[in-house]
């Protein structure tokens, strides 16, 4: 029996260097990150040991170091490397990705940038797009 699950992280708030300004290339930023985790649950459901289970604490660290570690200048680019780290399992059949840039438009509580992908089959090659 296949368990089709949806793993969220929902609002991770972190600071990096994100932007094309001089303020934003010598100041951190608040950005907010939303992914969306689709793979199989079957195993962890039938285990109920982690090993059995696509670990969202090993993606959200990932994310975490990678976003932290690096500078930005587009969201594209940002958003793009955090979909290649949730993609990198290959449990993940399909994620999406969205990451808000606090206050980077007058007037806005922010923009965001969603990027998504998916693979056809566990450990295959994947493919941008939603
Ligand atoms: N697919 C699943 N992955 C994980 C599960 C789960 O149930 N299914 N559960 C966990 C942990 O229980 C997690 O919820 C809490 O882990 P932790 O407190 O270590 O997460 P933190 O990010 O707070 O870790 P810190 O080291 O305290 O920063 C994990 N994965």
């Amino acid at each position: 029996m296949q368990i089709p699950a949806i793993i969220r992280i929902k609002n991770l708030r972190l600071r990096t260097y994100i932007g094309i300004k001089e303020e934003e290339i010598n100041n951190r930023q608040d950005v907010i990150i939303n992914a969306v985790i689709h793979c199989q649950a079957q195993a962890a459901v039938e285990s109920n040991i982690i090993e059995d289970a696509l670990n969202y604490r090993t993606i959200c660290k990932a994310i975490i170091k990678r976003v932290e570690d690096q500078r930005f200048a587009l969201l594209e680019r940002m958003t793009y490397e955090i979909l290649e780290l949730v993609m990198a399992h290959p449990d993940v059949l399909k994620g999406e990705v969205e990451v808000d840039k606090v206050g980077a438009l007058r007037y806005s509580d922010s923009v965001s940038m969603a990027l998504g992908g998916a693979r056809t089959e566990r450990g295959g090659p994947w493919e941008a797009g939603f």
